[in-house]
Order: C-alpha cells, then structure tokens, then sequence
C-alpha cells in the first residue's frame, strides 16, 4: 500500500512552503481534492491554483474532484501533469460519459464513494473504471474521523473484480495494518501528514520501510 500526501490539509496560507516540507522523494504523487462549495460546503482550489502548483512542482497528480459538475472541469486538467482524476458517484448523471471522456484524455478516471454510497449500485462501471476511492470519512469540516465501517462490505461488492483501492479522509498511522488487509492500494492521508514536525521524514518511514 501506499501513502500520498494530501495538499488541501496542508497550510492554505504557505502552500509553496508546504510541498518543500514534504519534498518530492518519498510518494508516488501529490494528491488534489478540488472542492467547489457546491457539492461539498467547503472551497480549496481552483483550476488557476493547480496550474500554478503545476510550474513549480514535478510529480504527477491524483486529482479528487468533489465539485459538481465535474465534467466541466476536465479537458482544463489536460495538461496539468494528472495521472488520475477521481469523480464522485453522487455528483453527476452519467458517469460511465465523464469516466470515458477523462480516459480519452490519456488519463486514468476513478469513482470516489461518499460513507453513504454503496458500491454495489456502481459495479456498472466496473468495465470502465480504472479505481475506486472510498471516503473514510464525511468530507470537509464534519469531524473527518476515520470510520471502518465504511470498508465493512467491500470484498462482497468488487466480487471477483480486481479494481485498484483507494481510500481518503480521517487516514491516520494506526489504520494502515487494517487498510492492508483490506487490500487498500493506495491511502490519502491529509492532516497525518502535515501536522507533523517533519512530514518528509514521515513519508519516507512509511513508505519505504
Ligand atoms: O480534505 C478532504 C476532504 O474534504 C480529504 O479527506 C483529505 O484529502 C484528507 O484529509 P485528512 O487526512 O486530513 O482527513
């Protein structure tokens, strides 16, 4: 399993000094949860930030777009370095349309699942999808504690499916042994990270060890 930073519960005020904390050594890529205060009440970046960010920064991205609408944010990811772009189950119509029109793009397209979604409904897209981020958590401010339960029915609803696992909020070090068994891919870890004295550090021990 691996680890990646999440920039959104970084310093929103010191984003630069932010990355230099956690280098660009010991993670596969930067995680970016684009947040509209539409569909979630909370706002974090804007496409002219990722652009930014883009400039000043090599590794690639993995893009979670908790926005609605998300297909309007797609070809101006293009070329902002995204080597996957996560839509939410609950934000959109057709989703099988916005997964399809993301790999058309050369970039891989998962589905992000809010606590309250069930994945069984989405095994639809089990052809098309390239991943499946579960949220540990409720997004935003409202607690972000890490709920297990979430996890509770996963092997029941991928069947014999091998899809790439991630999962995203409340993550801490005391879950890890348990995302494991659970066969998680990849965990997002947010405030873990960056509350830390040295993030780098951090990464590098849980990542290589
Ligand atoms: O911001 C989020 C949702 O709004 C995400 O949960 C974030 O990627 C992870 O943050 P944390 O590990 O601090 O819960």
């Amino acid at each position: 399993m691996k680890i990646l930073p999440s920039i959104a519960s970084a310093s929103q005020y010191n984003i630069e000094k932010e990355l230099g904390r956690i280098g660009s050594r010991y993670y596969e890529n930067l995680h970016i949860d684009i947040e509209d205060g539409n569909f979630i009440p909370n706002i974090t970046f804007g496409l002219k930030t990722v652009r930014q960010i883009r400039e000043n920064y090599k590794l690639p991205f993995s893009v979670h777009l908790m926005v609605s609408n998300p297909e309007n944010y797609i070809n101006e990811l293009k070329n902002t370095g995204c080597c996957i772009i996560f839509i939410h189950v609950e934000s959109c119509r057709y989703l099988s349309e916005v997964l399809n029109k993301i790999k058309s793009l050369g970039i891989r397209a998962g589905i992000a699942l809010n606590p309250c979604s069930d994945l069984k409904n989405y095994r639809y897209l089990f052809g098309i999808t390239d991943a499946v981020m579960f949220m540990t958590s409720e997004p935003d401010f409202r607690g972000q504690i890490f709920n297990p339960a979430v996890l509770e029915n996963i092997e029941e609803a991928l069947g014999e499916k091998r899809l790439e696992l991630w999962v995203d909020g409340g993550v801490k070090e005391e879950h890890l042994e348990f995302l494991k068994k659970k066969q998680i891919d990849y965990a997002v870890m947010g405030r873990e990270i960056f509350d830390r004295e040295n993030p780098e550090d951090f990464l590098k021990r849980i990542n290589y060890k």
